[in-house]
């Protein structure tokens, strides 16, 4: 695998705003592996490719999703939602990048899912608070960012929640299973560090 080839391929798939945006991701999900233990290649990596397909076309993405059997229930929500699922199979396709943990990370990143990984985490974070990002709490998220991925991540998926009900919209529902498991971590860390065990 050639890194810079995959970064000239990535970076002719979309604008040069979304580019920008693609190296705020890598940069943050580097710091945030190497502040939480995480692997720093694979975070690079899936940070560099996690919007691969975000500029293709609504029906491209809908064409891929019915014919390569992505997830059909996307199709009921947010459109926003289909570029993870469809970029993780472009990539796969396209470079043949055959890492589980990094397709899943770029795959989840921004609906979360259930019991996510540590890399899953990082890049789907590093989505939210990247520097080029300005929304209501994100900075309060950088700061949640600097002692716990959980926490941090947590109030992302609440913001996301939060805005989705705002506006009407449905909501996937692996984000909610995503925010309570994050819930519930947090409830075990706290737990066990009180009982200092
Ligand atoms: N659980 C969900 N249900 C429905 N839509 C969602 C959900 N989670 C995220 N989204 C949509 O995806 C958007 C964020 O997508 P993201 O990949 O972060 O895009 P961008 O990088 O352009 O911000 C949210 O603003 C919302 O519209």
């Amino acid at each position: 695998m050639n890194l810079e080839l995959l970064r000239e391929a990535t970076r002719s798939q979309m604008p040069d705003k979304r580019w920008q945006h693609t190296l705020g991701v890598v940069k943050t999900a580097v710091e945030l592996a190497e502040r939480f233990g995480g692997d720093a290649e694979k975070a690079e990596l899936a940070a560099l490719l996690h919007d691969y397909s975000k500029a293709w076309p609504i029906n491209r993405m809908e064409q891929i999703i019915r014919t390569e059997r992505l997830p059909g229930e996307l199709l009921d929500y947010d459109k926003e939602l289909w570029h993870a699922h469809v970029g993780a199979w472009a990539v796969q396709n396209e470079h043949r990048i055959e890492d589980e943990e990094v397709l899943d990370a770029i795959r989840y990143h921004t609906s979360g899912r259930a019991d996510m990984t540590l890399l899953d985490k990082i890049v789907c974070l590093a989505d939210y608070i990247e520097p080029g990002r300005d929304f209501p709490g994100v900075n309060k998220m950088r700061d949640l960012a600097q002692h716990s991925l959980e926490e941090a991540l947590a109030a992302g998926f609440d913001s996301t929640i939060k805005l989705l009900i705002e506006l009407g919209k449905p909501i996937f529902p692996l984000t909610v299973t995503a925010r309570n498991d994050l819930i519930r971590q947090l409830k075990i860390q706290k737990d066990t560090t009180v009982n200092g065990g």
